[in-house]
């Protein structure tokens, strides 16, 4: 646990960038410090790894003054990785993994080996272990600059902006893959950035710092999004926060009605009404429409391209979000609804999401 107790920086020049900061880190969980430009995010976690010294106050890393250690010895159980990655560019991408465990006693051989599991750990092919950081992509860097940083399997992991280099595409890849690696080591991860989008993604909770190092809110995605606790946090959160609200909650109890379908290649009937058009595995390919005049058999051409699908999965049902998108993305109006292999199961419609809200709410599920 790192916990900070009344703590604050004032630089040198007087500015405040970090105002009497209470706040409690927990173990094993991802932590996200968001907020706009200058409100003291990089400043806070820096101060964890003392590359920042704090002015009064006082932060504790597992019930220990973060003061009582050298610095030396409290980075090494603190990975740190920022934007850009931060490698070193005359070094391989091997020996950039490799550096810190070298550094404190490990044999070459042995870091090595390490690093190259590494390699396979962050999903980067070991094809790319010799070639420097200049010959990869970005978001290659920053796989590597993770790799690097849990090269001395530290237990906390401190993340700038990690991903705000990249492209929105391979920041999503990016996010997901830390979000997979953290199911796996469970290490506590404290992450800044500005995009409060990333901050509900990954977040386990996220702590809303306003500019002047206040903090505004600290709390789970799903709180934040439904209960903002002041016009500041309402704004930063956006405006389709309660759309946006729904991904937290399970659509577990919204109708799956059942859904007519037909088989690409089958002599095409009269249809009456929207149709949903699937292969042989029964995974869907599009929809008939029902304006459609098919004569002989159904060809791809025929077909209506579809929206988002709805995984209902009987041991784990997406979330409402999931189940609403699927109905308003349709051409339809009815979502597909298909089990984990991706065969069709059945239909949901915008209404049957609605009343699992409305039934949410008056249970008390859905804070008001
Ligand atoms: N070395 C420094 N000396 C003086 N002021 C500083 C110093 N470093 C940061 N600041 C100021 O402290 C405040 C907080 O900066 P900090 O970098 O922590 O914010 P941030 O939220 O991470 O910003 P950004 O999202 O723009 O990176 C800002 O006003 C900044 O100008």
């Amino acid at each position: 646990m790192i916990e900070f107790q009344s703590v604050t920086k004032r630089y040198d020049d007087g500015t405040v960038a970090v105002d009497e900061l209470d706040l409690t880190i927990d173990d094993g969980k991802i932590t996200v410090l968001v907020g706009p430009s200058g409100c003291g995010k990089t400043t806070s976690l820096r101060m964890i790894n003392r590359m920042v010294e704090a002015s009064s106050g006082t932060i504790l890393v597992d019930g220990a003054d973060i003061r009582s250690q050298r610095p030396a010895a409290l980075r090494r159980g603190i990975g740190y990785v920022i934007q850009n990655a931060g490698l070193f560019p005359h070094r391989t991408v091997l020996d950039n993994i490799a550096t810190v465990p070298i550094l404190l006693g490990t044999k070459k051989a042995a870091a090595r080996r390490r690093a190259e599991e590494l390699l396979d750990t962050v999903g980067l092919p070991r094809e790319l272990a010799k070639r420097y950081p200049a010959q990869l992509s970005g978001g290659q860097q920053q796989r590597v600059g993770v790799a690097r940083a849990l090269a001395a399997d530290p237990p906390v992991l401190l993340m700038d902006e990690p991903f705000s280099a990249v492209d929105p595409v391979v920041r999503d890849d990016l996010q997901e893959e830390l979000l997979r690696l953290q199911s796996e080591l469970g290490k506590t991860i404290v992450f800044v950035t500005h995009d409060i989008d990333e901050a509900i993604k990954l977040g386990d909770k996220v702590a809303v710092l306003r500019v002047g190092g206040k903090l505004a809110q600290y709390d789970t995605p799903a709180t934040l999004l439904a209960k903002p606790v002041d016009d500041f946090v309402a704004g930063f959160v956006g405006r389709d926060r309660g759309y946006r609200a729904l991904g937290f909650l399970s659509a577990h109890g919204v109708e799956v009605a059942p859904l007519s379908t037909l088989t690409l290649g089958e002599p095409a009937p009269v249809v009456t009404g929207w149709t949903v058009v699937v292969d042989e595995r029964r995974r869907p390919l599009g929809w008939l429409s029902a304006k459609s005049t098919v004569e002989g058999e159904i060809r791809s051409a025929d077909l209506v391209a579809g929206g988002s699908l709805y995984v209902a999965d009987s041991t784990a049902a997406g979330s409402l979000r999931a189940a609403l998108d699927s109905a308003l993305s349709s051409p339809s109006g009815t979502g597909i609804a298909v089990d984990a292999e991706g065969a069709v199961v059945g239909g949901v419609t915008a209404d049957s999401v609605l009343k699992v809200l409305d039934a949410a709410r008056r249970s008390g599920e859905v804070p008001s």
